[in-house]
């Protein structure tokens, strides 16, 4: 005991707390504002800046952007706006507006809708976190016909606001920015990426030009091009199905304004088609934010949709339209959603998912009459979409009753392996097998699960690595039997999709480097082995939590340090001290947290692992440097990740 005391800390008092001011806790935690310092939150800190310029133009006060990729890796966004203000601000007189806005969290001019209507930003911190995160950031503003900069180092300014020369043919910002190595260690900003960012701003808002130039060469991405789409997201999507054959000659695609509508400013505007050609997907937006999760305005979208071509076959006299779900009218479906609307919600500062409910009801009624007047206008392309989804309704259908008798036959036939704690079911829908780490884990998780849907397959040690091994070498390894003999299907070429013999197949590691890696390894392993099985929706991750929070009998658990830390700034759910900790793995939780948090339908978080047809090359590339023959390049992306699922878009 005295040993303890001895060895506290000397003093544990009012000056052991810790104040961050300034932009000092973005550079301690850059996660909690850009979800990261991985290469997405290197890409985001462009669109924080794009986003701005966007913002302006959108709000009708610029129609040129110019975005520039420098071979220093700094990046330059200019527009033609009305400029950042740089005259003193009212509340803190000594400093410039230009200076307040981009070293402080929380200011801007987004929060009231008086100088913005309908914007992409609305925290006032995209600009200041950029800043913080950049060990070089130069902001020109061009108004009243003079230019004035100002430069900073990570977050300080390193002078104040000058008048720099006369702008008489000039007006608007421009910012350029050096992410600080620092955070992000080597800068791996790609112009590929880049482009892409800034063509698909041209598609979302036509009011637009976006010039783009790049110092850098990328594959075939041009040095210099100049984005300016008349026709809006039905040229997007024109872009992207090209050559594909598709139901309708023409999408279904159009605009809509609030003001009208709903009283309120703002807009939807929307392009759809459905191809035999390929899997459906849906991209979405809000202010030209990309929402890559979705949220209200997708779920307004897809209910308009739905209940359109439901009602257009009840009229045809077609009975089966009424099986068709929103699922059969995604499968083939090619969809651009964008909406335009006041104070949106989203989820988190990366703003990856809508959450204004108002949006669901607005993008649907927006939608609904104009898609039955479409359907009424072209029956040739109504009846060949309504035939095609009824043949998906049929098809699922059909293969949901195979899938009954087809679990019932395997468990039959099949040798299991002896570790396997399988499920007492005897149809496969609705069967989870959890690939878990380790027996420890697998012991809380026996006691955690539900006997009748949930089974367990724990894998011990690390599985090979299976992208350098021959494949005569993967029938040889014991882990990889047993897996194939659980699930019930072959490798590669000897897949077959309908043999599986669960519905879900889950992978559950632990919220560690370690777990990380398996979990990687697993997923290149089914990426290059059973590619239909990610395809067809049935491979996911779980996510345990990293701690409990205990404040009085309320939990709470938290995924990352940023959950935590928002939980806590949050004050949790009221009253009291908050008790903190930390699961070291599985192993460590109790069967009741494990099963709240990560097992449990009703309360757990799954992400569901997809690999995205857009990008094939870089699904590729990412598999093969982490899975490749370079342990060194695999560590550094696993440490630096712990989000590296987003990588392969999951
Ligand atoms: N290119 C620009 N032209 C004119 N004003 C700008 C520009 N960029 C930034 N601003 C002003 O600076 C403010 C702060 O920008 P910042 O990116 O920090 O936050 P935001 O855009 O308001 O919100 P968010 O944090 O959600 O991005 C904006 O609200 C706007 O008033």
């Amino acid at each position: 005991m005295n040993d303890l005391l001895s060895s506290a800390p000397e003093t544990y008092d009012a000056a052991s707390i810790e104040v961050l001011e300034g932009l000092e806790p973005v550079r301690k935690r850059p996660g909690m504002y850009i979800g990261g310092t991985d290469e997405r939150a290197l890409h985001h800190l462009v669109a924080e800046v794009l986003d701005n310029s966007m913002d302006e133009a959108v709000a009708g006060h610029a129609n040129r952007i110019e975005v520039e990729f420098h071979a220093d890796h700094s990046v330059t966004i200019r527009d033609n706006g009305r400029g950042i203000p740089i005259d003193p601000h009212p509340k803190f007189p000594e400093k410039s507006a230009l200076e307040v806005i981009l070293c402080t969290l929380h200011a801007g001019g987004k929060f009231s809708g008086k100088a913005y209507q309908t914007s992409g930003g609305l925290h006032g911190v995209g600009a200041s976190v950029v800043n913080a995160l950049s060990d070089h950031m130069r902001v020109e503003v061009a108004r009243n016909r003079e230019l004035h900069a100002q430069e900073f180092s990570r977050g300080i300014p390193q002078g104040p606001v000058a008048r720099v020369g006369p702008a008489p043919n000039r007006r608007g910002t421009s910012v350029t920015f050096h992410p600080d190595p620092e955070i992000f260690g080597t800068l791996k900003l790609r112009p590929a990426r880049l482009l892409r960012m800034a063509k698909s701003k041209a598609y979302l808002f036509s009011g637009v030009e976006i010039r783009w130039k790049s110092e850098v060469a990328d594959g075939d991405t041009p040095l210099e091009a100049t984005f300016h789409f008349p026709g809006g997201l039905a040229d997007y999507l024109g872009e992207q199905l090209s050559g594909a054959v598709t139901y309708a000659d023409r999408p279904f695609a159009g605009r809509v304004e609030f003001q009208e509508k709903f009283g309120q400013p703002g807009a939807v505007e929307w392009a759809i088609n459905w191809t035999p050609a390929r899997d459906g997907f849906v991209q979405s937006y809000c202010n030209t934010v990309p929402t890559p999760e979705g949220g209200t305005h997708e779920a307004g979208f897809w209910s308009a949709v739905l209940r359109g071509i439901r009602a257009y076959g009840e009229l045809a006299g077609n009975k089966k339209a009424a099986q068709i779900t929103r699922e059969d009218m995604a499968a083939g479906g090619c969809a651009l959603v964008s909406c335009f609307i006041r104070e949106p919600e989203f989820v988190g500062q990366t703003k990856d998912r809508l959450a204004t409910q108002e949006a669901a009801r607005m993008v649907e009624g927006a939608v609904r009459d104009h898609f039955d007047n479409w359907l009424a206008a072209d029956t040739k392309a109504a009846g060949a979409i309504l035939d095609f989804l009824v043949l998906r309704a049929e098809e699922r259908l059909k293969r949901r009753a195979e899938k009954e008798t087809s679990r019932k036959s395997a468990t039959k036939k099949l040798r299991l392996p002896g570790k396997l704690v399988d499920c007492t079911a005897t149809n496969r829908i609705g069967t989870e097998l959890f690939i878990v780490e380790g027996d420890s884990a697998g012991g809380s998780a026996k006691m955690a699960r539900d006997r009748k849907t949930q089974a367990l397959l724990p894998l011990r040690g690390k599985i090979l690595n299976v992208i350098g091994a021959a494949s005569s070498k993967l029938g040889q390894n014991a882990e990889i039997n047993d897996l194939c003999q659980a699930l019930g299907v072959g490798l590669g070429s000897k897949f077959r999709l309908d043999d599986l013999r669960y519905d879900r197949i889950i992978i559950m590691t632990d919220a560690d480097v370690d777990g990380a890696h398996i979990a990687a390894l697993l997923m290149t392993f089914f990426f290059t082995q059973m590619r239909p099985m990610i395809d067809a929706g049935h491979l996911y991750l779980a996510c345990p939590p990293l701690f409990r929070l205990t404040q009085g009998p309320k939990r709470a658990y938290a995924l990352d340090e940023a959950e935590k830390a928002r939980l806590i700034a949050e004050g949790f759910g009221g009253k009291g001290k908050i008790d903190v900790s930390r699961f070291k793995g599985l192993g460590e939780m109790d069967a009741k947290d494990l099963k709240e948090t990560t097992m449990d339908p009703a309360s757990r978080r799954l992400i569901r692992v997809s690999v995205d047809d857009d990008l094939p090359g870089e699904t590729g590339d990412l598999v093969e440097r982490l899975m490749g023959k370079k342990p060194e390049l695999r560590f550094q992306y696993i440490s630096e990740n712990a989000r590296f699922v987003e990588e392969l878009d999951v």
